[in-house]
């Protein structure tokens, strides 16, 4: 994947005379099998860069290309994974997952089968048949994971997927999803708000700047690549704490032009 100047402007809003400059000058390559990690201030444009590469909005400028060819829509190339789960309330876990095989035209026994397999890398298989109002917020997130992965895009592209997680069930999310990229070595794209789930998951890091949106910084995270699941608390390492500090530095003075000054209340009334 390769972005060179990518800009997204939207169009002004009513009142306003100019449109909004979410994205500029945004440049980035991400390697084949590898698992970058973006973060940014709050608005800086990480969820406007993922529809891009999704291909669900069109960039106003630059050029955005997969395997060369420029993205101009959406495609089963990518499969995206939002923050809520966005599963089909009328189908079971297993139907879901079948969705995307059935778009992509695989024969219904293959389809039952794949989804089953899929099912199982992300634990669920006891699940099969149920709805989403039976599942919680942890296993709908891994039905959706499933459902992305299994019509076995090239890049997986996620937008905050563990944000309206538990503590506990994001770490042990985080664990497996490490554990499936390893197995299926696709190309992930992570949106997080969470250093340390940033540096937890990712091979490099990729900062942004404060709006409009543009790259500032990638950080190597070394961590052992994907080891690090099977290496008990590697959150509290030296390298580790080390790493959340450095992007905590880099991330703190993004989000320190974006600052507020808050307004008296009432002054004056
Ligand atoms: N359709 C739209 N029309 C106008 N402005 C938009 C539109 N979508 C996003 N924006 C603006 O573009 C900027 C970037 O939004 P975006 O959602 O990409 O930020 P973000 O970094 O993902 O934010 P957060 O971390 O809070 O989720 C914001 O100021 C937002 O208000």
């Amino acid at each position: 994947m390769r972005a060179r100047g990518v800009a997204k402007e939207f169009p002004a809003r009513a009142g306003d005379t100019e449109g909004y400059v979410a994205v500029r000058d945004f440049d980035l390559d991400v390697r084949d099998g590898e698992f970058l990690v973006v973060v940014g201030p709050s608005g800086c444009g990480k969820s406007t860069v993922l529809n891009l590469l999704g291909g669900l909005d069109r960039p106003t400028g630059g050029e955005l290309l997969l395997d060369g060819r420029p993205i101009d829509g959406p495609g089963l190339d990518r499969g995206i994974v939002f923050q809520q789960y966005a599963l089909f309330p009328w189908r079971t876990a297993l139907e879901n997952v079948e969705f995307g095989l059935q778009s992509k035209g695989v024969a219904r026994k293959d389809r039952r089968r794949i989804a089953r397999d899929y099912l199982g890398l992300v634990g669920l298989t006891r699940f099969a048949g149920n709805y989403p109002h039976t599942l919680s917020g942890g296993m709908k997130q891994r039905v959706a994971i499933a459902r992305a992965l299994a019509y076995d895009p090239d890049v997986l592209l996620m937008d905050e997927p563990f944000a309206a997680l538990d503590a506990q069930t994001r770490e042990s999310l985080q664990a497996q999803l490490v554990r499936i990229w390893q197995e299926t070595r696709k190309t992930v794209i992570f949106i997080t708000h969470s250093i340390e789930e940033a540096v937890y998951l990712g091979e490099r890091v990729a900062v942004m700047t404060a709006g409009p949106g543009r790259i500032k910084q990638i950080v190597d995270i070394d961590l052992g690549g994907a080891e690090r699941v099977n290496e008990g608390d590697i959150r509290s390492s030296y390298e580790f704490t080390r790493l959340r500090h450095e992007l905590w530095t880099l991330l703190k003075a993004e989000v320190d032009k974006t600052a507020v000054e808050p307004e008296p209340v009432g002054v004056g009334r």
